[in-house]
């Protein structure tokens, strides 16, 4: 690879800790389908080439001038939000702005405190630890986290019984990044912990139609205005999607097109893609038939229908509900889900009497 820099090679050096990425589906449009390192040239490498969220930049920009003028380390930071909006793009920016090293990480990936005692022992002053799915950490491993956040220090306890005792280890100063979809499932302590959180939301399509025109560049394929708008508002407010449509218009356009992504190959390829034009997939679909034809439109509880779509709860609840919610196809009751009158007019059944 020609252009890695320093911060890369460190933390591909110490990678392989506990990798976290599963293998990558087959379905188009689920974003943790994409394997995280499956396109580092599409990844944005700066606050300036990652588009969008400006607010929350400026934010970031102040964090880290601030951080650095004092010379110490940064807070730890939280991100939030759904798949694919970018938070792990956020971290390995963060760590090349500071220059400093990455270690990576997961929730589920954690089982005893011993394994985050030996990821803690290992950083080096300044370093961010990334921890993704980090509501998913067991009780165990909060609890030697806690200390790890506050003073820099983890507690060992010596020996069994009634003789054992416990030392105190001071760790290096680090910063820890966590990552989540899912706040609400996040313990307290572990949240004030944070010095720096912020929460990631869809994307304008305006904002994805830059991404879409700066990665088809990248690509090397020519895209016309009328195919960028069409992949950014069928890429359901997620970068990792509109890169993921992208390419597979690429490929369409470069088989049966002439190359080139106009509009009509765009939708034409996406149709394909079984894409329609709110973005939502063959999944997205399935679900609100499920509550419309099954639950007679709902409520319906969210475990009843992640068995009937054979797709595990969280990933209902993380990836498909999100931005059905959004979208306004679906609302969340203390009953269950309901499907509201736009789904029954977007999947062409006969709007409910009331609903
Ligand atoms: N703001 C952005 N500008 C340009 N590209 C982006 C932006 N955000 C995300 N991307 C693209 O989307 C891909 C996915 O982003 P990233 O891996 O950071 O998401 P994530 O929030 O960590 O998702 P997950 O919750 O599944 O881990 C990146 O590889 C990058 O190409
Ligand atoms: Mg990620």
């Amino acid at each position: 690879m020609e252009e890695m820099d320093d911060f890369t090679v460190r933390r591909e050096e110490r990678e392989d800790i506990t990798g976290a990425a599963g293998p990558p589906g087959d379905r188009p449009l689920d974003p943790e389908a994409f394997e995280e390192d499956d396109e580092p040239t599409l990844r944005p490498r700066t606050l300036d080439e990652f588009v969008g969220q400006e607010r929350l930049k400026e934010n970031l920009r102040i964090f880290v001038e601030a951080a650095r003028q004092r010379g110490e380390p940064l807070d730890h930071i939280l991100f939030a939000g759904p798949p694919g909006l970018g938070k792990t793009s956020l971290c390995r920016i963060l760590a090349a702005e500071m220059g400093v090293g990455l270690q990576t990480t997961s929730g589920p990936s954690l089982e005893r405190a011993g394994d985050m005692a030996a990821i803690l022992t290992s950083l080096e002053e300044g370093d961010f630890l990334f921890i993704d799915e980090i509501h998913r950490l067991n009780r165990q491993i909060e609890e030697v986290l806690y200390p790890a956040m506050e003073d820099f220090a983890m507690d060992i306890v010596l020996g069994q019984g009634p003789s054992a005792r416990t030392i105190r280890m001071d760790l290096p100063r680090f910063t820890l990044v966590g990552a989540t979809t899912r706040t609400g499932l996040m313990t307290k302590p572990l949240l004030d912990r944070f010095g720096f959180s912020a929460r990631l939301d869809y994307y304008e399509p305006h904002e994805l139609e830059k991404i879409v025109v700066r990665n088809a560049k990248i690509l090397g394929v020519e895209i016309t205005a009328g195919g960028a708008r069409q992949l950014a508002r069928r890429s359901r407010g997620t970068p990792r999607v509109a890169n993921r449509l992208l390419k597979r218009v690429r490929d369409y356009a470069q088989v049966v097109g002439d190359g080139v992504i106009d509009e009509e190959t765009a939708n034409a390829a996406l149709e394909m893609q079984g894409v329609d034009h709110l973005g939502l997939d063959r999944t997205d679909r399935e679900y609100l038939s499920l509550i419309i034809e099954k639950f007679d439109g709902g409520p319906v509880g969210v475990g009843t229908l992640s068995v009937a779509l054979g797709e595990a709860r969280d990933t209902v609840e993380d990836v498909y509900e999100p931005y059905l919610l959004q979208s306004g196809l679906i609302q969340r009751t203390s009953r269950g889900r309901i499907a509201t009158r736009h789904a029954y007019a977007h999947l062409g059944f006969p709007v409910r009497e009331g609903g």
